[in-house]
């Protein structure tokens, strides 16, 4: 009989253990002020108050504690950021002791221990491959020169959308859409081909399905280390093991074919500086010692990852979520559409210089960015001890900023659950990282260097869709009644996809 109990009684005693090495290990803080946290559990800290939706969940906690709040996820402590202000002291005024990322076992796996340039951490090796993404991927003039790519690419589509309508009057499904054309976008960008079109390349477009996944999972062995068995047991690490070689087997075989292509007879380029593609221009600076800037070959790899991880989901999302509040709103949608049919008058190739003059489609993403931050949280970690707005905040304090809550944040936005894209036509507030009411691309020194790329894509592909279409839900449903449902990940897309049904434009 009582052998039956033995097992229940091992539980009852580990968990006092572990209550009590809690205790043992969180030493009161003295006289320090820290910054206010919700009671927490033994263990498991603030874990289990976070719901799939994370962003959602720690909104609506700083409602009740405040704009700076401290959490432990497991032993982690945890600074959440939620407005403008504290912001703004994080990622301006004290940048640099907040210029680290954290690191996860996964990040480290995939971005080959830090030679990327989203996780790597902060130091002279990152300030370089920062400034190659700054200076020669992302330019503005190196974003004009893929102009031929995004036109065709979206002519693409517009394609796409005539034929499915001559042949069905079923909804279209634009998700799959937008994910198809940024991928595509960002593939040629980066190595000069379609990966949709080709085997490997589709092979490579699954595995980055996989690593997302992967990446935005929160594993228990990261937070409460004594529990890390459980992501072997699960699977978990032999997943991640797998994709992480896989994506390597195919990053590898690009940039050993494109070192293998890249020279002529004489050693000397054969392509000229406007046709060049990301993976030639890293290829080109490893091969090349003159410059002064020398990279590792996990480099190139890593910041491929990156380009593709950072610039492929975020985009589609934002153009997702921007016509998900078009057809919400139709009045909305026909005001953008009179701005473009207008500012157009009948041309059907929109130009860079046309885009310029479209100040309220501009209006429309802003707009978009603000209610939908396609990536919510900015992660960063303290690098020592320091006082935020009057608290003390330790060295080592992950500290994560909630872009989505502050977007939101009625401290700084009227009616901020309103999608109104007029407030922005007469205000100079932009997504840049100098204004911290808007930060869907982050701020400061680790601040999203794809601004350009991403914004010349979206406004084009926008554009043509207002003007070569008009756009309803189906089944005559109604703007209000469409399912807003968000799904968890590290960017936050709808949880069902966006179908819409489109009529041509007649000119
Ligand atoms: C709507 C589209 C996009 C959004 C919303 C977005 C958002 C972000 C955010 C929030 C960060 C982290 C910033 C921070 O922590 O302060 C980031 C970093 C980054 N993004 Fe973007 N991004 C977008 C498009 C792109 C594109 C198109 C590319 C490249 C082609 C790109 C490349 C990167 C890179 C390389 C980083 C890491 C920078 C660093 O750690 O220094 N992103 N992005």
């Amino acid at each position: 009989m009582f052998d039956e109990f033995l097992p229940f009684l091992y539980f009852v005693m580990t968990l006092f253990f572990l209550w009590f090495l809690h205790k043992f290990l969180y030493r009161p803080s003295g006289n320090k002020n820290v910054p206010p946290s919700p009671p927490k559990l033994p263990i498991l800290g603030n874990l289990h108050q976070l719901s799939a939706l994370t962003h959602q969940s720690l909104q609506s906690l700083a409602k009740k504690y405040g704009p700076m709040m401290l959490l432990h996820f497991g032993n982690k402590p945890t600074l959440i950021v939620s407005s403008a202000n504290a912001a703004k002291e994080i990622m301006k005024t004290q940048d640099l002791i907040f210029a680290n990322k954290p690191e996860t076992s996964v990040t480290r796996r995939f971005f080959y221990n830090g030679k990327d340039v989203s996780v790597a951490p902060y130091g002279e090796y990152w300030r370089q491959l920062k400034s190659i993404c700054v200076l020669q991927l992302l330019s503005n003039k190196r974003v004009q020169s893929f102009h031929s790519i995004r036109e065709e690419e979206t002519a693409l589509l517009v394609k796409e959308v005539l034929r499915l309508i001559s042949v069905t009057s079923s909804p279209l499904n634009l998700s799959e859409m937008f994910t198809l054309l940024a991928n595509d976008v960002i593939c040629r960008a980066a190595l000069g081909r379609k990966c949709s079109e080709e085997g490997t390349g589709k092979k490579f477009l699954s595995l980055l399905r996989e690593f997302s996944e992967l990446v935005g999972n929160v594993t228990v062995g990261e937070f409460i280390p004594w529990l890390s068995w459980i992501d072997n047991v699960s699977g978990f690490k032999a997943r991640v093991e797998k994709v992480a070689k896989e994506l390597d087997e195919f990053l590898e075989e690009v940039v050993q074919g494109c070192l293998d292509a890249g020279q002529d007879l004489s050693g000397k380029a054969v392509k000229n500086e406007s046709t060049k593609n990301f993976l030639d221009i890293l290829t080109t600076i490893y091969k090349d010692n003159t410059t002064g800037v020398s990279i590792e070959r996990d480099s190139i790899k890593g910041i491929l990852l990156d380009v593709f991880s950072g610039g492929t989901d975020t985009t589609s999302t934002t153009l997702e979520w921007a016509m998900t509040e078009l057809l919400r709103h139709p009045m909305i949608m026909e005001k953008l559409q009179n701005e473009v049919r207008g500012i157009l008058n009948g041309k059907q190739n929109i130009a860079d210089n046309d885009l310029e003059k479209m100040h309220f489609l501009k209006a429309v993403i802003k707009e978009t960015l603000r209610l939908h931050s396609p990536v919510p949280f900015l992660a960063r970690i303290a690098s020592r001890d320091i006082e935020i707005m009057g608290y003390d905040i330790e060295a080592g304090t992950m500290i994560i900023t909630n872009s989505w809550a502050i977007g939101r944040d009625p401290a700084s936005w009227e009616e901020p659950e309103n999608f109104q894209p007029e407030r922005f036509l007469n205000s100079s507030i932009d997504f840049r990282g100098l204004d911290f009411q808007l930060i869907p691309f982050g701020a400061g020194r680790r601040g999203c260097p794809g601004i350009g790329f991403a914004m010349a894509t979206i406004e084009l592909a926008l554009a043509n869709l207002a003007q070569k279409f008009d756009w309803n839900l189906s089944n005559g449903e109604k703007g209000e009644d469409l399912d807003m449902t968000e799904y968890p990940g590290i960017t936050v897309r709808r949880k069902k996809p966006l179908v819409a049904v489109a009529t041509q434009y007649r000119f």
